[in-house]
C-alpha cells in the first residue's frame, strides 16, 4: 500500500478505529482517499470544514429484526441495514441485497461507494445502501414473500420518494422489488411510486432498468475502446457472475458484435467457444433460478467447471480481449489479474461493485490494462433508477429508445468527465483517480454549501 498525503492518513485512522472488523468498508474508505491527495492540496477548504472526516461517517445506520415464518411453520430469524450515508445532493438511493454474507461492513461499503457513483452520474440523488443476511438461494416464493414482508415492515418509516428510495442488488430482482412495494403501499395507504425503483413495468418501473447496469457497463468500457482507436467488433468477453448485470453485460457486449465466451456463479463457470446462448442463460437463472451446470447440461458447445472439482482456477483463466466482472466484491484478485494479463487481456471495466482486490487493480495498471472502476463504469443502474424516479414524478413512461438513449449519453458524459478531471489533477488516463476526484468534489461542494449538518 502507498503511504497516504499527510491530511488523509488521521482520517483513515480514524476510520479504522471507529469502524472496527468491516474491512471491506475500510477498503472503499482506502481506495477513495488514495486519490485524495491533490484534492486536499488544491482545496484546504475542505480540510477546514472537516469535509472529509464527515462524508465518511454515515449520517444514519439502522439495524433491525426481521422475524418471518418459513413454510414448515417454523420461525426465521434474520437481520436488516439500511445505511443511509449522504444526502447533499439528494434523498438518499442505493440497492437492497439479500445474502448470507451481509454484515454492517458490506453494506457501509456499497452505500459509501454509491454517495460517489450518484454524484458522477450528475443526477439528484444521495448514497445509501441496504440488505439483509436472508439467503433467497432454495426458499419458495411464498417465504420470499413473507421475508420481505417483515423487512418492509420495519424499513417503510425510514424511506420515502423525498427521503431514501432502495432497488436492488445481489439477491432482490423484480419479485422481490414487488414484494416490497405492496407491503409499503398497504402499511402506508399511499401509492407512493417514487419510494422504490426496479418496479415492474405495468406498475411504476422503467424499461430499460432491468437491463440498465450491464448496458452501461458496456458503454462505458466501449468509450474506453474508442479513446484506444478500438471496439467491441470481433472481441472476446468474458463476465462473471451471471445475474441481473452479467446477463445484461454479456447481451450489450454480443449486440455491438463481440463473442461472449464465459461467464460464472458461486458454484463454478462456464465456457461456450460459441458464444453464450443469452436465451439460454437467461431460462436457467431468470426463471428456472437453476445453477449454471444446467446451462451446460442444455448445451453441447459449453463445459461447466465446478468451483469445487478444480480449486485453483476460475473464470478469469479464460482468454479474453475484455474483462467484465459482474458479480461481487473481491471476486478478482492479484493472480487472477496476473493471469489476464497474460492471455492478453487489454480492458477490465467493472460490472460490480469493487470486485478487484487492491493487489489486482495495481497489477492490471502496472500492465497498462485500461481499467474502469465500479462507480464510474456501473452507474448506469443507478442512473436509469433516477431516470424511473422522474417518470413516476411526472406520472410518465418512456419508450426504451428514449430511455435508453438517456442511458448511453449519461455513461458517455461520466466518462468524459472521468478523463477530464483525471488530466486536471495530474493523473492522464487514470479512471480511477478521475472518479473518485469528480464524484467527491460534486458532494463536497454541496456539503460546504449547506453548512455544518
Ligand atoms: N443490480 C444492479 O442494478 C446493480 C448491481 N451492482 C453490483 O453488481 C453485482 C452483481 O449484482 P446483481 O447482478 O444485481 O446480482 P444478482 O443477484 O442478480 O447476481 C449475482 C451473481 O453473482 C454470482 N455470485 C455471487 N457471489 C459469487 C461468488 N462468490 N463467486 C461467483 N459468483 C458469485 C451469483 O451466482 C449471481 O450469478 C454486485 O456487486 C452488485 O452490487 C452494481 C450496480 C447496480
Ligand atoms: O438503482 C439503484 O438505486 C441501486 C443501484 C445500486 O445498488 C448500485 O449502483 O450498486
Amino acid at each position: 500500500m502507498n503511504d497516504l498525503n499527510p491530511t488523509l492518513q488521521p482520517v483513515f485512522d480514524e476510520i479504522l478505529a471507529r469502524n472496527p472488523g468491516e474491512t471491506e468498508f475500510h477498503q472503499a474508505a482506502r481506495e477513495l482517499l488514495d486519490s485524495l491527495g491533490p484534492v486536499v492540496a488544491r482545496h484546504p477548504e475542505y480540510t477546514d470544514a472537516a469535509i472529509i472526516r464527515r462524508v465518511c461517517e454515515p449520517e444514519r445506520q439502522i439495524i433491525f429484526r426481521v422475524p418471518w415464518v418459513d413454510d414448515a411453520g417454523q420461525v426465521q430469524l434474520n437481520r436488516g441495514f439500511r445505511v443511509e450515508f449522504n444526502s447533499a445532493l439528494g434523498p438518499y438511493k442505493g440497492g437492497l441485497r439479500f445474502h448470507p454474507s451481509v454484515y454492517l461492513g458490506i453494506v457501509k461499503f456499497l452505500g459509501f461507494e454509491q454517495i460517489f457513483k450518484n454524484a458522477l452520474t450528475g443526477m439528484p440523488i444521495g448514497g445509501g445502501k441496504g440488505g439483509s443476511d436472508f439467503d433467497p438461494k432454495g426458499r419458495s416464493d411464498a417465504e420470499v414473500m413473507r421475508f420481505c414482508q417483515s423487512f418492509m415492515t420495519e424499513l417503510y418509516r425510514h424511506i420515502g420518494e423525498y427521503t431514501d428510495v432502495p432497488a436492488g442488488d445481489i439477491g432482490v430482482g423484480g419479485r422481490e422489488i414487488g414484494y416490497l412495494f405492496g407491503q409499503y403501499k398497504r402499511i402506508t395507504n399511499r401509492y407512493e411510486s417514487g419510494v422504490l425503483t426496479g418496479k415492474g413495468i405495468g406498475w411504476g418501473g422503467s424499461l430499460v432498468r432491468t437491463e440498465a447496469t450491464g448496458y452501461g457497463t458496456v458503454y462505458f468500457a466501449n468509450e474506453i475502446l474508442k479513446a484506444r482507436g478500438s471496439s467491441f467488433e470481433g472481441k472476446t468477453v468474458i463476465v462473471s457472475g451471471s445475474g441481473n448485470v452479467a446477463i445484461y453485460a454479456a447481451e450489450k457486449a454480443a449486440a455491438l458484435g463481440a463473442s461472449v465466451v464465459a461467464c460464472s456463479d458461486s458454484s463454478g463457470y462456464v465456457v461456450d467457444e460459441k458464444g453464450l446462448d443469452l436465451d439460454l442463460l437467461k431460462e436457467v437463472k431468470e426463471v428456472r433460478r437453476e445453477r449454471l451446470s444446467s446451462y451446460a447440461e442444455a448445451r453441447e458447445s459449453a463445459r461447466f467447471v465446478a468451483a469445487a472439482s478444480a480449486p485453483g482456477t476460475s473464470v478469469w483463466d479464460v482468454p479474453c480481449d475484455i474483462a467484465l466482472p459482474c458479480a461481487t466484491q473481491n471476486e478478482l484478485d492479484g493472480d487472477h489479474a496476473l493471469a489476464l494479463v497474460r492471455n492478453g487481456c487489454t480492458v477490465v471495466a467493472e460490472g460490480a461493485n469493487m470486485p478487484c482486490t487492491p493487489a489486482a487493480v495495481k497489477v492490471l495498471t502496472e500492465a497498462g490494462v485500461a481499467f474502469a472502476p465500479g462507480k464510474a463504469a456501473n452507474a448506469g443502474g443507478v442512473a436509469t433508477s433516477a431516470l424511473e424516479m422522474q417518470q413516476n414524478a411526472s406520472r410518465d413512461s418512456w419508450s426504451f429508445a428514449h430511455t435508453e438513449e438517456r442511458l448511453e449519453d449519461i455513461m458517455v458524459g461520466i466518462h468524459a468527465r472521468c478523463l477530464e478531471t483525471a488530466e486536471t489533477y495530474g493523473a492522464p488516463g487514470n479512471y480511477v483517480a478521475g472518479a473518485n476526484i469528480a464524484g467527491f468534489i460534486r458532494v463536497a461542494d454541496a456539503m460546504l454549501a449547506l453548512g455544518v449538518i
